[in-house]
């Protein structure tokens, strides 16, 4: 097996005048659960986005088991992309579309499989996080935030990925529903051999169900290792973070 099935070497990106990544260097090991953390505005959804190809960034590579996206003809991209599910920040739900065509978007999209079974597949993702069919059949506008983040979910689980990708998969979820995605999450990684790379904002979370923990500051990855030693590391901003303390290195101002 790979060390590392995702490596970012030496990634920057700049908006205008302002540098969001400064030099990524990180190796995604894979069959695990990778935690990204770091303060709000520090690029993690960027860092998330450039990782997915969906922005260009202005140096460096993206490498996924030893290969450069840029070097992927069309069709290894598409077969690749097959294998990553994804959860947005904003969930990027299809408002035209009733949630289990949501959920099915992709498996109805590659044509090899009946509406009807596209539909089962949804039904059975759907009820993964606690949906029912009924749900399905409705639009994301008539759902509460914290549906359309499950119906996210059972998207994302769609094609079975081995790649999850997940930007605060548990963010505007309740606490019980917060657990139980956590829960799942872990049991896939463990049951599935999946590698999960995502973006948690929730501290006690992030050190109680992933495997490594990477942090994000001033466009770098500052701290990066096992959430074992997360738990006992005194790097001050991960500490600061970890704590959830306004005293410490970490300034709390945002400038857009
Ligand atoms: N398309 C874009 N154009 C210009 N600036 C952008 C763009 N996308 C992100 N940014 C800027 O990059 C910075 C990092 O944004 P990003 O969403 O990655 O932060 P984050 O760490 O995910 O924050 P949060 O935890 O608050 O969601 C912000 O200052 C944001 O305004």
């Amino acid at each position: 097996m790979p060390e590392s099935l995702v490596s970012l070497r030496g990634l920057r990106k700049t908006f205008g005048e302002k540098t969001v990544l400064k030099q990524i260097d990180l190796e995604i090991a894979p069959q695990r659960g990778t935690v990204l953390v770091g303060p709000s505005s520090s690029g993690k959804s960027v860092l998330i986005k450039c990782l997915l190809g969906l922005l260009e960034p202005d140096g460096g590579d993206v490498q996924v088991e030893g290969r450069s996206l840029d070097d992927l003809s069309r069709a290894e991209r598409e077969r690749l992309d097959d294998r990553i599910g994804v959860v947005f920040q904003q969930n990027a739900l299809f408002d035209s579309l009733p949630v289990w065509e949501n959920v099915a978007f992709r498996l109805l999209n590659r044509g090899e499989v009946s509406r009807q079974e596209a539909r089962e597949v949804a039904r059975e993702k759907l009820g993964l996080f606690g949906l029912s069919s009924q749900v399905g059949e409705r639009y994301p506008a008539e759902l509460s935030g914290g549906m359309q983040k499950r119906v996210a979910l059972a998207r994302a689980f769609a094609m079975n990925p081995d790649i999850l990708i997940l930007d605060a998969p548990t963010d505007g979820l309740d606490p019980i529903m917060t657990r139980h995605t956590n829960s799942l999450i872990r049991r896939i990684v463990q049951e599935h051999q999946v590698t999960v790379f995502s973006i948690m904002t929730e501290m006690s979370s992030a050190l109680e169900f992933y495997d490594d923990l990477a942090m994000l500051y001033d466009g770098r990855i500052i701290w990066n290792g096992s959430t074992e030693a997360a738990r006992q590391a005194s790097e001050s901003h991960l500490r600061q973070l970890l704590e959830g303390r306004s005293e410490g290195p970490i300034g709390m101002a945002v400038h857009a």
